[in-house]
């Protein structure tokens, strides 16, 4: 490894990729390669400077530095950007001549994305849906893999095409190393500009904390990509890029892609309940699908959120789904009118709606088979040294913190369920006050 590392050094130098000296790369345990500050770096300082055609991407590397019967042809066939970039990397790792071989060879082996999860890995998951997106991707890989590489292969691309003694696996273009390539894009790859992105040597070595620690500051000028630091840097300290800055990343995205998660989950974590649909017999099923569809309610996932345990649409749904018969005149007035449709409908209608949500959220924490508070206590015992039992992979970690930030946001669910019952009460309560102190009075 460390050869590799003095050959890519090597490399970054040749094609003028500037490292400011008093940065480093260097292993770390928990985090692989890292950037890390040799002496004391003031704010502003450059960092690090790639050249644009250093960089594997559509933007004039792949051109300059591929082969023109490679890249011509592949470039032209309409192949997903990710898929793409992930043939060149099969390319650059199988042909050691390759402009990119010294790039690629110090890219990880090994991965810890929920795709190389053991089952029982996967299991560890519980009911959490990252199980089945993981699956999903899974398939998906190896569909890609079979129609992409048909596809080049009717193209008359002999590299990608297997020939009359060797089939493709033979000349090494395998699944497991399509997987491999499509593993680093999805964990390195950047985005440059809305159309543009690609895999950027050395920009890729830094690791994230949470955006608060992050101390990079990117600028993309005409011909190359720079990194500055945003705040003074203390000697040994590693140095840190947000993820995820473009599209904000939940746990499970960044398990899928980065094969890591934060011990606080992100805010963008949330847990997607499926509601039923309605059945055709559903009782005054007309009304309720119109007031649902003209508040664009036809979705039948809700996504809670930490911010957002309890969205406004989900209620609504429980609302409308519990009306009875002779509420669905005033129902239909109530909730298209801008100024109550968030409000409840009456005092039946809202205990009903929020037993219902109450038993729905029961149902979906009840099917993960443990207890947050168990989750939690494996966590707890895995950080104690001392307990030599505790024999758990860094992956069902990951699985477990996973279902922990579900379990969370569902429980939060539940507070907000019980928080509403309490409003209601208590204005229930005012009501019969009031009824009683007004007793002389006319109804109003
Ligand atoms: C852009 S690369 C960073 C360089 C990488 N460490 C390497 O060895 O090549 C992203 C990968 O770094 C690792 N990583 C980054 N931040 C991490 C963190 N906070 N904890 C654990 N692993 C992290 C993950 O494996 C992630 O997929």
């Amino acid at each position: 490894e460390e050869e590799s590392l003095n050959e890519f050094n090597k490399w970054l130098i040749n094609n003028k990729v500037y490292k400011n000296p008093k940065i480093e790369i260097k292993v770390l345990e928990k985090y692989g390669r890292s950037i890390v500050a040799k002496q004391p770096i003031k704010k502003n300082e450059k960092l690090i400077s790639v050249p644009k055609l250093v960089i594997m991407s559509n933007m004039g590397g792949f051109s300059h530095h591929l082969p023109s019967e490679i890249y011509e042809p592949s470039s032209t066939m309409g192949i997903s950007p990710t898929n793409l970039q992930a043939i060149f990397l099969m390319y650059c790792k199988l042909n050691e001549r390759s402009f990119w071989h010294p790039y690629v060879s110090v890219l990880p082996k090994q991965f810890t994305t929920s795709i190389y999860f053991s089952e029982e890995e996967l299991d560890q998951l519980q009911s959490s849906k990252l199980k089945e997106f993981t699956i999903i991707r899974k398939d998906g890989i190896e569909r890609h893999y079979n129609s992409t590489f048909t596809r080049l292969s009717n193209r008359g691309i002999a590299e990608f095409s297997p020939t009359s003694t060797q089939t493709l696996q033979q000349k090494g273009y395998t699944l497991e190393l399509f997987t491999w390539a499509l593993s680093c894009v999805w964990s390195r790859a950047f985005s440059l500009s809305d159309s543009d992105g690609g895999m950027v040597p050395l920009a890729d070595m830094f690791n994230a904390e949470e955006i608060s620690k992050s101390k990079v500051q990117p600028k993309v000028t005409d011909s190359t990509l720079d990194y500055y630091a945003s705040d003074d840097i203390e000697i040994g300290e590693q140095i840190f890029t947000p993820y995820g800055v473009y599209k904000p990343l939940s746990s499970s995205q960044m398990l899928m892609d980065y094969g890591f998660v934060f011990n606080h989950g992100t805010p963008s974590d949330n847990v997607a309940i499926t509601v039923p649909v309605f059945h055709p017999d559903e009782p005054n099923i007309q009304v309720k699908q119109a007031i649902l569809e003209e508040n664009e309610v036809e979705n039948e996932v809700f996504l809670l959120t930490k911010k957002n345990p309890l969205p406004t649409e989900l209620l609504l749904y429980a609302r409308v789904k519990n009306l009875i018969t002779k509420e669905t005149k005033y129902a239909k007035i109530h909730f298209l009118s801008y100024q109550t449709k968030d409000q409840p409908l009456n005092v039946r209608n809202e205990k009903v709606s929020l037993r219902f949500l109450e038993n729905l959220i029961h149902r979906y924490l009840d099917s993960y088979e443990t207890t947050l508070d168990f989750d939690k206590s494996l966590i707890e015992n895995s950080n104690d040294n001392n307990n030599n039992n505790n024999n758990l992979s860094f992956n069902s970690l990951n699985s477990i913190k996973i279902r922990i930030s579900e379990k969370e946001i569902l429980l939060s669910t539940l507070d907000a369920i019980e928080k509403k019952r309490e409003k209601l009460n208590n204005i229930n309560n005012n009501n019969n006050n009031n009824i009683n102190n007004n007793n002389n009075e006319s109804d109003s």
